[in-house]
């Protein structure tokens, strides 16, 4: 089914077109017209409702001028300040910030305990770990208690600066006094906002400066139209041991700039003197401040699509490329940054996610790999694994890193880090997890079916083997990952080809996130030419996993997701995959995007009986309380049918998933064992969640 969306500027010319569509059918079919629901920014307009009466009866801001015809009305929240509006709790004093994050992360982990309950199959006992909730307050698992940040002011490696009006009609780069969709569109300046640095300020005056004078116009959120649309700044810092917390600015050794624009019915001549002024200008401010700013990179994005969230494939236009980085390639493998984590360098291109609290990071990432319980005979799959972050940091501890992640310049980034670092036992994957996550289980462990089939026939000689928490390989195993190919086309037939994925994708909002990131002046410029050599070439359009097609893996399931890897990985694959077996533990370590992990990776993480210890990082607890209820929730022997989707709409996240974990074939529930908060995101009221789930 194709949809269009059509305005028109009279009643008559609306009942005109209906008339002439129902009358022409499309290749003889019949065209079905019906009125689209209006954006909740127009019902706000349609109904006069401003929050604090900036506005006129039609909407207008009184204080646009008439020369300023191009600004849309300006219309405010509550919120008087861009303080108020992205760091809310900047008021408290930061130990009081933890503990109200702190409670409310326990409130919601008890949503966890209450849905589990309500799910599990009449017939079957509830679980120990819901009865034992009572015992600490219906906690699913003890709350450890909430890890701070290492730095608390200016921690922000990436601020998404929005472009638009102030209420005084001003053009303005800052932050939006509140939500879009409930018609506020007033930008405000980021003044006296404590996680964004100083730097990133700077260049936000800079460009803001920039647009008083430019003679294209500024994106309007309303109208869909106009060419500014959003200015980002990311930051890179130094190796940890250079870092004195006091000091967290003079960390800041590279930056890059990211201007986003929509080119839309825009001279391409004109354009580009816009583009030749503002590179002067940002580059000219930079050298001019006391000290100069860093500037590594400036990229241009060019987004034509409606909300501000481009798709990483996005076209972008280098203006300003790193020192002894100019050479020939794609606009993101000359436009990058770099920042540590664990002593170790991280590549950063335009689109690719990294924390942006790079400190606090690190913090998170270790305590994930202690809840992993990681040693050499570990197999470790890192879902979501953005520029490679967490696997790479581990990867000491590991046997090997099989990495997943559907951004093809992060999974680039990946590459090069593991390269920069001279980590030999990755792997990364470039596709959607729910695409590929059962092929490569399939390939490392063999599928889920041989694994019951063999411990079914174990348990008839030795039954007590059954509880062991790390799975030895047995001859069996071994044979059946020979024949696995076989196999692996059973396992993709038995993706869920049903309404899961619109149940997933419509339950959440896409929340764009808080972010900022940054480049290095001196650019120690280390990947060399070799290392960019072996990327651009690993990262073709490959669409196995290996470079030579192996027997073990779909092809089915890999035609959605593409695959980069870099050559020095292959060998290890190669060798490692056939004797995948040699790994006694198997863990994952999840780190989703806000909406949470697709329903088709949980039914395979949970359905394989080799992983069983999964470490769950989530920026979102709502979607980690949903995921947790389809892993943790006992199933029984009889599914209940997929009834479709009917009343999704009203459904919260965990209801949709008590829905889905009555069609779970019957598997080994996992057991919320421990939990810990981590403060990302200080002054916010946002913070990271950390569980571990163990069988
Ligand atoms: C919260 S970030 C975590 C990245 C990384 N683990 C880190 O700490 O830097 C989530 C990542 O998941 C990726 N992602 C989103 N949806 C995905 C999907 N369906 N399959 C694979 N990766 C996905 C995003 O591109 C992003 O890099």
């Amino acid at each position: 089914m194709t949809v269009g969306f059509v305005t028109f500027e009279s009643v008559e010319q609306l009942t005109h077109a209906v008339q002439v569509l129902k009358e022409n059918p499309s290749g003889g079919k019949e065209i079905k017209i019906s009125d689209a629901n209006r954006r909740s920014h127009q019902k706000v307009r349609a109904e006069g409702h401003v929050a604090n009466g900036t506005a006129t009866e039609n909407g207008s801001n009184p204080a646009t001028t008439a020369g300023e015809t191009s600004a849309p009305e300006v219309v405010a929240s509550s919120k008087k300040s861009a303080r108020d509006a992205v760091t809310p709790l900047a008021h408290m004093p930061y130990n009081d910030q933890l503990e109200h994050k702190k409670h409310s992360m326990a409130q919601i982990l008890k949503r966890l305990t209450r849905n589990a309950r309500k799910a599990c199959p009449p017939a079957i006992p509830l679980p120990n770990w819901i009865f034992k909730s009572k015992e600490i307050g219906g906690l699913p698992c003890k709350l450890e208690g909430i890890l701070e940040s290492p730095i608390v002011d200016g921690y922000r490696n990436k601020c998404e600066f929005s472009v638009g009006y102030s209420l005084e009609g001003k053009k303005t780069v800052g932050f939006m006094l509140g939500n879009f969709r409930e018609g506020v569109t007033a930008v405000e300046e980021p003044v006296n906002c404590p996680n964004v640095s100083e730097i990133s300020c700077k260049y936000a005056q800079m460009f803001q400066d920039f647009l008083q004078s430019s003679s294209l116009p500024l994106w309007s959120r309303v109208d869909n139209c106009g060419f500014w649309r959003q200015f980002t700044v990311r930051e890179g810092r130094c190796p940890a041991e250079a870092v004195v917390l006091q000091h967290v600015e003079s960390q800041i050794s590279e930056v890059m700039l990211i201007v986003q624009v929509c080119s839309t019915d825009v001279d391409e001549a004109l354009m580009k003197e816009e583009f030749d002024k503002l590179s002067t200008a940002l580059i000219q401010g930079a050298s001019t401040c006391s000290p100069p700013l860093p500037l590594t990179t400036i990229v241009v994005q060019d987004h034509k699509g409606i909300s501000n969230a481009a798709p990483a494939d996005c076209p972008l236009i280098p203006l300003l490329v790193p020192k002894g980085d100019q050479l020939e390639g794609r606009a993101e493998d000359k436009t990058r940054i770099h920042d540590h984590i664990s002593n170790l360098k991280f590549s950063i291109s335009p689109t690719a996610f990294f924390q942006v609290n790079t400190l606090a990071a690190e913090r998170l990432y270790t305590l994930a790999g202690d809840w992993a319980n990681l040693n050499s005979d570990t197999l470790l799959f890192d879902v979501c694994c953005g520029t490679g972050t967490i696997g790479l940091t581990l990867a000491h501890r590991v046997g090997m890193v099989v990495g997943i992640e559907m951004n093809e310049s992060a999974v680039s980034d990946a590459h090069r880090n593991a390269l920069i670092n001279g980590i030999k036992n990755c792997r990364f994957v470039c596709g959607k997890a729910e695409d590929v996550i059962g092929s490569l289980l399939t390939e490392y462990l063999g599928s889920p079916q041989q694994h019951i089939a063999a411990s079914e026939s174990n348990s008839v000689i030795n039954d007590t083997s059954k509880n062991e928490d790390t799975i030895n390989c047995t001859e069996s195993d071994v044979e059946n990952m020979d024949s696995s190919a076989e196999k692996n086309d059973n396992g993709e037939n038995e993706q869920p080809r049903d309404g899961s994925v619109d149940l997933h994708t419509c339950g959440d909002e896409d929340i764009k996130g808080d972010s900022v990131d940054r480049v290095n002046k001196e650019a120690d410029s280390s990947p060399d030419e070799h290392i960019e050599a072996v990327v651009e070439q690993s990262c073709g359009e490959a669409s196995l996993i290996n470079d030579e097609p192996t027997d073990a893996i779909s092809t089915d399931s890999l035609e959605h997701g593409k695959t980069c890897q870099d050559s020095s990985s292959i060998q290890n694959n190669n060798v490692l995959a056939a004797s995948a077996c040699q790994f006694k533990n198997v863990v994952a370590i999840v780190d989703p995007p806000r909406v949470g992990l697709h329903p088709t990776v949980i039914k395979a993480l949970r359905m394989h009986p080799l992983i069983r210890r999964l470490v769950y990082i989530s920026c979102n607890p709502d979607s980690l309380v949903a995921n947790a209820i389809e892993l943790c929730t006992p199933t029984s022997e009889k599914q209940e049918k997929n009834k479709g989707n009917r009343g999704w709409r009203s459904m919260s996240a965990a209801g949709l998933a008590r829905q889905r974990t009555k069609s779970m074939p019957n598997s080994e529930p996992f057991i919320p064992k421990r939990a810990m908060a981590v403060d990302l995101f200080p002054h916010t009221s946002h913070c990271e969640m950390v569980m571990l789930f163990e069988r």
